[in-house]
């Protein structure tokens, strides 16, 4: 899947260099290319050179020891890149051919100019072809640079764009997009088929990732993505709303909570955990463990009668009550002493449960966190839903998301009803996988940057609730709890996808790792 790299620890991340990376439309990103170019100052033709320079160098870096690029342009700004960056790697000796897809009448003008520039470079051949039997021929070992469109696309690809994107998916070369893959929207994908995109190997994707680059349906177009960031202006970057942000390193070294040097466990916290039930006490002992590994002062797992053992040998640290009921949750008592209740993970959907969890809302005055079968409860018994005290934390994998909003027909549509529910019932909703996404109480949407395929294994759901849970007890508010805990839990898997390999990674790996999860961060 996506880039490799980060740090040495990272297996699957993308490469950043920047600190705040706010996710913007493509129309958003026209008005900040032409704010920088304003308030820079500099000039369009000056910016597309700039920007050839970045591309050319990732492109060197990733190909090495590739000596002939095919590169096809599209008539905007998309394709000047293209047509920058073939004389920039003409000029380090590369060998290019250049299909244009149209005539110079309809290229943009710093398209245009650098038409111009690059007939006056050696080592390049330009070909202005129509028709498929016209293109010059493509061996496995030449690299495709696809630069036919960017953020300006404006519809599907159909007639001859439309041939020559099905002629390169259907060729063995390897295929660097600039910017996007031509034929692939930036937000909504609804109505773009599918035969109709480039097939990326790598897209080198100009100052922000965009958000359809997210969406688990593009992975087979956008391929291993790298940022590159292009310098545009700071203020605009700023100024300008979106309610999509990108969680970085340097978005959660803020939140980490402060260690009174004098502080005794009392001060960091306590936290009730409502897990497991019988046959599933390993949700107990996971999200336990967890949780001692998250900073907080006190952990007590409440678990049915009879099955406290097994937590208090797994799990020394944590304090056990057991519930009057030998099979599940069925009752709560004192919950007022602790600062934070995560309930959920292995808790069954037994009518005594339901019957618990319905009390648990009704006399709840902590801070919250719901999963696993709290949220497969609620979303049937759906007037729970009007009990959840704002800000409680709901952290479902997407399955468990359609149960509580529904059913969508693609992920922008999923990124929307997330967002709206979120708002509707002020909560911290979560939709767990590679980029976890969480909608805020107000409508903004994160996606977190770590984590691996490695950790898609039974158990990592239930690390999860510990890590936010531990958090919440130490007094982070629900968004900062969900933000940091949900990256430390991506990075802890990176880091042991990076010791032991994605194969191997299990749940356990994971709590194995907060430590050094918790370093990073803190270096
Ligand atoms: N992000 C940035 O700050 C910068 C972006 N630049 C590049 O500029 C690109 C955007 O340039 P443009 O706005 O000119 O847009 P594009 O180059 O993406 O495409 C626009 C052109 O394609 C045509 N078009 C759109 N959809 C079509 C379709 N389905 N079939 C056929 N023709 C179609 C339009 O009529 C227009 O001629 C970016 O993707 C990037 O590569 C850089 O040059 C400069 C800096
Ligand atoms: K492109």
């Amino acid at each position: 899947m996506y880039w490799v790299d980060f740090d040495k620890y990272f297996c699957f991340s993308i490469r950043l260099s920047l600190t705040i990376m706010k996710l913007f439309s493509s129309t958003q990103i026209k008005e900040i290319d032409e704010y920088s170019i304003v308030h820079e100052p500099i000039t369009s033709v000056a910016l597309m050179e700039r920007v050839a320079e970045i591309l050319a160098h990732a492109i060197l870096d990733i190909y090495p020891h590739v000596n002939r690029f095919l590169v096809f342009c599209g008539p905007g700004n998309n394709g000047g890149d293209g047509l920058a960056v073939a004389r920039l790697l003409a000029l380090q000796g590369k060998c290019l051919d250049i299909v244009l897809l149209y005539d110079q009448e309809k290229f943009s003008t710093d398209t245009l100019i650098n038409y111009k520039r690059l007939k006056k470079t050696s080592c390049v051949t330009l070909h202005r072809i129509d028709k498929l039997e016209d293109l010059p021929e493509l061996g496995p070992q030449d690299v495709v640079i696809d630069a036919m469109f960017g953020t300006g696309l404006s519809r599907p690809l159909n007639g001859w764009p439309l041939e020559v994107v099905t002629y390169i998916n259907s060729c063995q070369a390897e295929v660097v997009s600039i910017d996007m893959p031509s034929g692939l929207p930036g937000e909504d994908c609804s109505g773009f088929p599918s035969d109709g995109i480039v097939c990326a190997t790598n897209t080198l994707t100009l100052q922000f990732p965009k958000l359809s680059f997210f969406f688990p349906e593009n992975e087979k177009y956008v391929g291993l993505f790298q940022v590159l960031p292009i310098g545009l202006h700071p203020q605009a970057l700023t100024t300008i709303p979106t309610p999509y942000q990108f969680i970085t390193a340097s978005n959660v070294k803020p939140l980490l909570p402060k260690r009174a040097t004098f502080g005794h466990k009392g001060t960091f916290g306590h936290l009730l955990l409502i897990a497991g039930s019988k046959g599933m006490m390993g949700a107990s002992v996971l999200s336990a463990r967890a949780a001692c590994r998250a900073g907080v002062g006190l952990v007590t797992s409440h678990v049915p009668s009879g099955q406290g053992q097994i937590v208090q040998i797994a799990v020394p640290e944590v304090l056990v009550v057991e519930d009057m009921d030998t099979v599940c949750f069925s009752s709560i008592s004192n919950i007022k002493t602790y600062s934070a209740i995560a309930v959920g993970p292995g808790i069954s959907k037994h009518q005594k449960a339901r019957v618990a969890l319905r009390q648990l809302l009704k006399e709840v005055e902590s801070p919250l966190l719901l999963d696993a079968d709290a949220l497969n409860i609620i979303a049937e018994e759906r007037d729970m839903l009007d009990m959840l005290p704002p800000n409680t934390i709901l952290t479902p994998h997407p399955k468990e998301l359609s149960r509580l909003v529904g059913d969508w027909s693609n992920s922008f549509q999923r990124l929307e009803l997330q967002q709206a529910f979120a708002l509707k019932y002020q909560v911290v909703l979560l939709c767990k996988g590679a980029f976890t996404t969480i909608a805020l109480p107000n409508g903004d949407l994160l996606f977190n940057s770590t984590g691996n395929s490695g950790m898609a294994t039974g158990g990592t759901g239930d690390v999860l609730s510990g890590i936010i849970g531990g958090l919440l007890a130490q007094g982070l508010t629900s968004v900062d709890a969900a933000i940091l805990g949900v990256y430390l839990h991506g990075l802890a898997g990176d880091i042991s996808a990076g010791e032991i390999g994605q194969q191997a990674l299990t749940a356990s790996d994971l709590v194995n790792n907060l430590g050094k999860a918790w370093l990073s961060i803190l270096k």
